[in-house]
């Protein structure tokens, strides 16, 4: 098995609340990333996804405290110097944040703002870094790179400004990509392509790719390993055909529910009733226990931590994990009725 590249453990956030309260945002999240793999990091909204993204890359927000250990091959990035880290930030390490369109300055063309970012990290001339930005926005499919390169973003349309979002991403040729919620603002058929083209681009460029979602529809066939949080803990984790399929913690087992079959379009979704806990109100013991079909006393009181399930890589925090049934998703049509 493939050395980890990056490895996250004890993730915690804390952000500064209201009235000088602490929310815990992220809450010992671990997970590794391997040389060139998808893994995707799923859970729904407020799950702690993009919290836990940021403080890996070193951009969580100003007041958060950031504790655990985030290791880049050798290198510990958890405390290093602002300098060290802008040097691994976008060489490295990059991420597609969940409002990428921000990322790209009205004021500068495409070009230019793709030449500032070469040049912020490798030695080159003007005109090897111009070729190099017209290559990167060649390699993610905007036609016509050379003369696109001089265009300004809102001369874009939204699929190829996503485009070029990812070009700026990857401009640097970075090990890892994390990509928070990618295809959010766009229609269906633009996501599909622009999940093709992250895909496509991982195989080309061998960079791992980490896939930040709430839709189980955009992880089917193209993760390898998935990684699933609530409240900004671990839930399951494991080889994604194996966690998808045979899910052992209620949790995913509700949201793999969720996902229309191909074969059953128009069947009632069976839905995990009611909504995540505030960062600010979280529940004794397992934060899923007040939706979960099979809490008792003891998921009320304490929180599960990850155990090995006996299947290669497969872990789930739940207490009640050998009581889920199998097709999982009974659990939630059972519920439901
Ligand atoms: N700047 C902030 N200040 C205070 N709370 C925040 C801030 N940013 C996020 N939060 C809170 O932190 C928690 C985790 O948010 P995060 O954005 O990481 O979730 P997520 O799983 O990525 O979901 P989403 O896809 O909706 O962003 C949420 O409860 C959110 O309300």
């Amino acid at each position: 098995m493939n050395e980890p590249l990056l490895s996250v453990r004890d993730l915690r956030v804390t952000l500064p609340g209201e009235r000088g309260g602490a929310l815990p945002v992220v809450r010992g999240l671990s997970f590794d990333v391997r040389p060139g793999e998808a893994l995707a990091l799923i859970g729904e909204s407020g799950a702690g996804k993009s919290m836990a993204a940021r403080a890996v890359l070193g951009t969580a927000p100003y007041g958060a405290t950031v504790t655990g250990s985030v290791r880049l091959g050798e290198r510990e990035l958890l405390g290093a110097r602002p300098r060290e880290l802008r040097a691994v930030r976008g060489s490295r390490v990059a991420l597609i944040p969940q409002d990428a369109l921000s990322v790209l300055s009205p004021v500068h063309t495409v070009g230019a703002q793709l030449v500032r970012a070469l040049r912020a990290h490798g030695r080159l001339s003007p005109s090897q870094a111009r070729e190099r930005a017209v290559a990167a926005l060649d390699r993610v499919g905007i036609p016509d790179a050379a003369r696109r390169a001089r265009a300004y973003p809102h001369e874009f349309s939204g699929g190829m400004r996503q485009r070029a979002v990812i070009a700026m991403a990857t401009v640097n040729d970075p090990e890892v990509v994390f990509a928070d919620e990618p295809t959010t603002a766009l229609d269906p058929r633009t996501s599909g392509i622009v999940l093709d083209l992250l895909a496509d681009l991982r195989r080309r460029t061998g960079a791992a790719l980490v896939l930040i979602t709430h839709d189980l529809a955009v992880v089917h066939g193209r993760a390898d390993r998935v990684v699933v949080a609530y409240a900004g803990r671990h839930v399951e984790s494991g080889p994604a055909g194996r966690v998808l399929t045979a899910p052992r913690a209620p949790y995913t087992a509700g949201l793999v529910a969720a996902v229309p079959a191909e074969e059953a379009r128009d069947r009632r979704l069976p839905a995990i009733g009611g909504s995540p806990p505030s960062p600010a109100a979280l529940p004794q013991g397992c934060a899923f226990a007040p939706r979960c079909p099979l809490a008792d006393a003891h998921c009320r009181a304490a929180a599960p931590e990850p155990v090995a399930t006996g299947a290669s890589g497969h872990l789930v925090s739940c207490h009640r994990w050998q009581d889920v049934p199998i097709p999982p998703h009974t659990l939630f049509s059972r519920a439901a009725t």
